[in-house]
């Protein structure tokens, strides 16, 4: 089946299994990029306060919760990413104090980029075209440097009231105050579906790699991707939306990067998977300019540059590390890929110029991650069909598109399988109502978090139990360490005496 977005076919002409083709064509090359050393480091700071609410006490005492920051094994990082190198990154705090060569030659360090002749970006000549604070980001004194590969995106356990008001707080920032009512409800409606692909995403990258925790076990739950994403079509939606919004931003930068000396420790083979990557995809796939278009575009654009880069900064009122991390990388990705769409036309180079490695980073990373959902979305679908087709009846029996099962198939399962499928809207009131848990998987769920604290608890009493022994084996060796020193110290002055 050949389906259309059923949103805004305006903005993209690209079907599902347009998307779905041209994601099977890039998601090796792409694999092998963030697996890449340029690609699959980050900076982070993982201690900012929360700007906005005093709420900086939570905590998610869960080890999946945690990050694996690089702390001691400088000796196997790449030269660009040691220390001494990310050193002069803090001095572009100082920035504004500096002579204008002093700050191109900083900036230069930042990624070994040389600048192509014509305009140059640095702080003193910079229009604010940015949709995220990668300063903030990434030159903050208590910034750690992160292996994404050790850190995968996944089931961690954070949830509840906190995260709810986080979700509700980054969709709140969904009311744009404009003259025009048609600009203010399409950026309204550009805005929620951004971050409700990457709601979404996140949902179904938690759903892939869940714990079990009857059996100790990640993998794949297909009950509570239906129940996050699955029963929802719209969601599926915005994450094709997204696809196309990333995938676009990158087919855009791309081929200016190829003539960049930039960053020259990328390799060749690095330079020849990006331009695989933007030479699979199709240009058509968004059409970033009936987004924002005529005179009122700056009005809006600044309006929704504000407004995301306060997502990126309400990042910092995760309290899961793992999820902040993630959340940084995505919400840096969304934003770097607004800042390629709608400001690359009017100055190609201005904009080139101003990314930072940061924001490359991350915009790859925010691709996988949306590539790696639409994957699943398919994976998800078969796995679907193979666990509830032969249990019900149903005349679309052989459908192999989602989409056809969220509209017609779900409704009816959903009843039997007791599912949430309430059409979620923009209307603000839907957005931060939870879904109506059926009485069993509350259960479920409560029987879970029991499970859940019983590990952590045996967890940890293991950790303690581990560290008394390792005390008492301490006490227990005492006597005969100080007996070996002793004998050390007599041989020391006896030979001394010797000689
Ligand atoms: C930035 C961030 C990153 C996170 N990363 C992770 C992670 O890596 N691993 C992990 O296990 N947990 C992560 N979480 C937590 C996770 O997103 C959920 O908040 C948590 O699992 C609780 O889910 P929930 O069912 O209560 O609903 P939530 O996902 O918290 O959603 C709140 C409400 O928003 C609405 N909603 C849900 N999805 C959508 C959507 N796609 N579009 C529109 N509306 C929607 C629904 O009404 C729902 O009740 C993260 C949270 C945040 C804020």
């Amino acid at each position: 089946m050949n389906q259309s977005l059923p949103y805004h076919s305006k903005i993209s002409n690209s079907t599902i299994n347009d998307l779905n083709s041209i994601n099977s064509k890039v998601r090796p090359s792409l694999l092998k990029i963030v697996n890449s050393d340029f690609f699959k480091f980050f900076k982070l700071n993982l201690f900012s306060e929360c700007p906005f609410w005093d709420d900086n006490n939570g905590f998610c005492t869960n080890r999946a919760c945690a990050v694996d920051v690089i702390e001691d094994d400088y000796e196997n990082l790449p030269e660009y990413w040691k220390p001494e190198m990310l050193g002069k990154i803090n001095d572009l705090n100082d920035l504004d104090n500096q002579p204008i060569d002093a700050q191109d030659e900083l900036l230069n360090q930042l990624c070994n980029k040389k600048f192509i002749t014509g305009n140059h970006y640095s702080p003193l000549n910079c229009r604010d075209i940015d949709y995220c604070d990668v300063d903030y980001i990434t030159n903050h004194p208590d910034a750690v440097l992160v292996d994404l590969t050790n850190n995968p995106e996944r089931f961690t356990g954070y949830g509840g009231e906190q995260s709810g008001l986080i979700w509700k707080s980054i969709y709140s920032e969904n009311c744009f105050q404009l003259e025009d009512n048609d600009k203010a409800s399409l950026a309204k409606e550009v805005f929620f579906k951004l971050i409700s692909g990457m709601h979404a995403s996140i949902a179904i990258h938690l759903s892939n790699d869940f714990l079990d925790t009857k059996t100790g076990k990640w993998g794949p739950n297909l009950d509570l991707f239906m129940f996050r994403v699955g029963n929802w079509t719209e969601r599926i939606e915005n994450i094709y939306f997204n696809y196309a919004i990333v995938g676009k931003a990158i087919q855009k930068i791309l081929p200016f990067l190829q003539e960049l000396e930039f960053c020259s420790q990328y390799d060749h083979e690095t330079l020849n998977l990006l331009s695989n990557v933007s030479s699979d995809i199709d240009s058509s796939i968004f059409n970033e300019h009936l987004i924002f278009d005529d005179e009122l575009s700056s009005e809006v654009k600044d309006q929704f540059r504000i407004k995301f880069k306060n997502v990126t900064k309400i990042m910092d009122c995760v309290h899961c590390d793992r999820c902040r991390l993630w959340g940084k990388v995505q919400s840096t990705g969304y934003a770097t890929s607004l800042k390629i769409l709608l400001e690359m036309d009017n100055d190609p180079m201005f904009v080139v110029n101003s990314l930072t490695k940061y924001e490359l980073i991350a915009l790859l990373n925010t691709f996988d991650r949306i590539s790696k959902s639409v994957q699943l979305i398919n994976d998800f679908e078969i796995m679907f069909n193979e666990k509830y087709n032969s249990e019900y009846e149903s005349p679309k029996k052989n459908s192999s598109n989602i989409f056809n099962m969220a509209i017609d198939k779900i409704s009816e399962l959903s009843q039997k399988l007791s599912f949430g499928n309430d059409n979620t809207s923009l209307d603000e009131e839907n957005i931060s109502v939870d879904v109506i848990l059926p009485e069993e998987e509350e259960e479920i769920k409560g029987d879970s978090l029991a499970k859940q604290f019983e590990s952590s608890w045996n967890q940890e009493f293991n950790e303690v139990k581990n560290a008394l022994k390792f005390v008492i084996q301490s006490y227990i060796d005492f006597p005969r360490n100080l007996y070996n020193l002793a004998l050390l110290k007599l041989n020391d002055l006896y030979n001394k005496f010797i000689y």
